[in-house]
């Protein structure tokens, strides 16, 4: 059974104070525990804990060093570091501080007393995540917003930039939604679109594969290490499973709801700079041309696909 208490990493070279916080802490908390700098970068990367409690006079790397390498790590860079420490200058505490740690606590500590702050640090950092959490998800659909999606695609390119992977970016599009709207309102839309964020999450669900609301009726997905074709696949199964549904649309040509795709594609060792920019607008620009040249169909930048739509009205 996964263990839901919140994790707290404590080093320090000294095991009578390990002993001591993991006394003190072992009931409300899960504890990890590491006596080098050494251990402290390694479990911090492994473990992701919620707290660190970190000893400053370490033999290998001092705290101040291990605290440096947290926070210069994006994936270990918002992990609350408290030190604790037997210097007690101004100084000491001072340079803790701006390297980025939240709190300080002086040998020999009080167990009530660090109980108390570490919950407050906890209770803090639940309520951070959960904000960092909401700004990164669009409410209608679960799935992830414009924002986590320019990140991720900013990561994502230079991922594949360094390895030379291929990637594919897949613009979607509901059709005539605006008429969809004004003939069956606004809840209707909104059930619409989550209908169509299933069939994403269902044709696009390698754990690679990257999807978001890219805004208003539009969603977009990366998936990494992909072919052209494989990209046109996936979008193809995307255009069916919509039109499969049969979702009734009085003001499409179809008369069903159906969605376009527009494809662009990064194809490895081609030893070219990747500008994302550019990656997004190609997509938009292929979806533009499937939108122009009838709707319900896929258009990729790399090769033609002849996709008959057969639900004409
Ligand atoms: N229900 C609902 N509608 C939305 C939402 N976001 C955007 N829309 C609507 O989506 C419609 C998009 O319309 P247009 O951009 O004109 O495009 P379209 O009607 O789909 O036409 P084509 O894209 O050319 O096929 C607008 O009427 C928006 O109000 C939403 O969250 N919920």
């Amino acid at each position: 059974m996964t263990d839901l208490k919140p994790k707290i990493l404590i080093v320090d070279d000294e095991r009578l104070n390990i002993r001591l916080l993991y006394e003190g802490l072992k009931d409300e908390y899960q504890i990890i525990v590491g006596s080098t700098g050494r251990d402290a970068i390694r479990l911090a990367t492994k473990e992701l804990p919620d707290l660190v409690l970190l000893d400053i006079g370490l033999d290998d790397i001092s705290g101040h060093e291990v605290c440096k390498a947290l926070k210069a790590n994006p994936t270990t860079k918002n992990i609350p570091i408290i030190f604790v420490t037997a210097q007690d200058t101004y100084e000491d505490e001072l340079k803790g501080l701006e390297l980025g740690a939240i709190d300080y606590f002086r040998k020999p500590f009080s167990i009530p007393l660090v109980r108390v702050r570490v919950r407050n640090q906890i209770e803090l950092k639940r309520k951070t995540d959960m904000l960092q959490y909401l700004s990164s998800i669009d409410g209608l659909t679960g799935l992830a917003n414009r924002r986590q999606f320019d990140e991720h695609l900013s990561s994502t390119v230079r991922y594949a930039d360094r390895q030379h992977r291929g990637l594919c970016l897949l613009m979607i599009d509901i059709d005539r939604f605006k008429q969809y709207n004004d003939l069956y309102g606004h809840v209707r839309g909104d059930d619409a679109l989550k209908v169509v964020a299933r069939v994403l999450k269902k044709c696009a669900a390698r754990p690679l594969d990257f999807i978001a609301r890219f805004g208003g009726e539009e969603f977009i997905i990366l998936l990494t290490d992909s072919s052209p074709e494989e990209g046109a696949l996936v979008a193809e199964r995307i255009r069916e499973q919509v039109e499969k549904l049969f979702i009734p649309h009085e003001g499409s040509e179809y008369g069903f709801l159906s969605v376009s795709v527009g494809v662009a594609n990064i194809k490895p060792d081609v030893g070219e700079h990747i500008d994302e920019r550019a990656f997004v607008e190609h997509a938009d620009t292929c979806l533009y041309f499937a939108k122009e040249s009838g709707r319900n169909r896929v258009i990729s930048e790399d090769f033609e696909l002849q996709i008959k739509p057969n639900s004409k009205k």
